[in-house]
């Protein structure tokens, strides 16, 4: 196995991005993936689930056994990881670090418990945590209706994830370096964009 390349890891550290369900990551990111093509990526994760129909191991997911990904867990060769059902999914330390060393950004957008794992990991270098804030629990409500993309239930349990979500954003424990606020939508992509490209 090729050695890591320390110095483009210490150089294009990761940026973690998190924020309540329909904050508008997966909007802010399009937008910045669009406008600099060449600068970030997306880290593939491991799972123990099967492959889908047309899905190839290393480009979706690194597809694992249970006993692999345990082996991985045990070796704290995840950033951060966990289950859901009967499957398992992790980003490991080393996705992240191809990343870096293709001279690339690497981006993570990772839910509240995996912010935590991320910043208590004990070897994986600090990286760079931004939480996107929506305006206020009713403008999240409606424009998680006008997303259209899921049934009542679903959005009334992304309602009460987000208000935990915000809830741990506000407190000390919280590792966030930059908090936006997403409510006009060209300025908080500036305030995003101006944190992940210029620190
Ligand atoms: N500033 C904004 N003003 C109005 N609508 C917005 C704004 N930002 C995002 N939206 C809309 O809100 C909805 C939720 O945004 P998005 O899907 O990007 O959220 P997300 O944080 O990626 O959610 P998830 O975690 O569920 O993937 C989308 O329909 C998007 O077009």
């Amino acid at each position: 196995m090729a050695p890591t390349d320390t110095s483009a890891v210490e150089r294009n550290r990761a940026i973690v991005i998190s924020g309540p369900s329909g904050a508008g990551k997966s909007t802010i990111l399009a937008r910045l993936f669009k406008e600099y093509p060449d600068k970030f990526g997306f880290s593939i994760s491991h799972t123990t689930r099967g492959p889908r129909a047309g899905e190839q191991n290393g480009r979706e997911y690194h597809f694992v056994t249970k006993d692999q990904f345990k082996e991985l867990v045990d070796q704290k060769g995840f950033i951060e990881h966990a289950t859901f059902g009967d499957n398992s999914y992790g980003t490991s330390i080393k996705a992240v670090n191809d990343i870096a060393e293709k001279g690339r950004i690497c981006i993570l957008d990772i839910e509240m418990e995996g912010v935590k794992q991320v910043a208590n990991h004990p070897t994986f270098p600090r990286p760079r945590f931004l939480f996107l804030q929506p305006p206020n629990e009713e403008v999240l409500e409606q424009r998680l209706r006008s997303r259209a993309t899921d049934k009542e239930e679903a959005i009334l349990k992304r309602l009460k994830q987000a208000k935990i979500e915000m809830e741990f954003a506000k407190s000390g424990e919280a590792p966030h370096d930059k908090i936006v606020v997403n409510d006009d939508l060209d300025k908080a992509y500036e305030e995003a964009r101006k944190f992940i490209i210029e620190g």
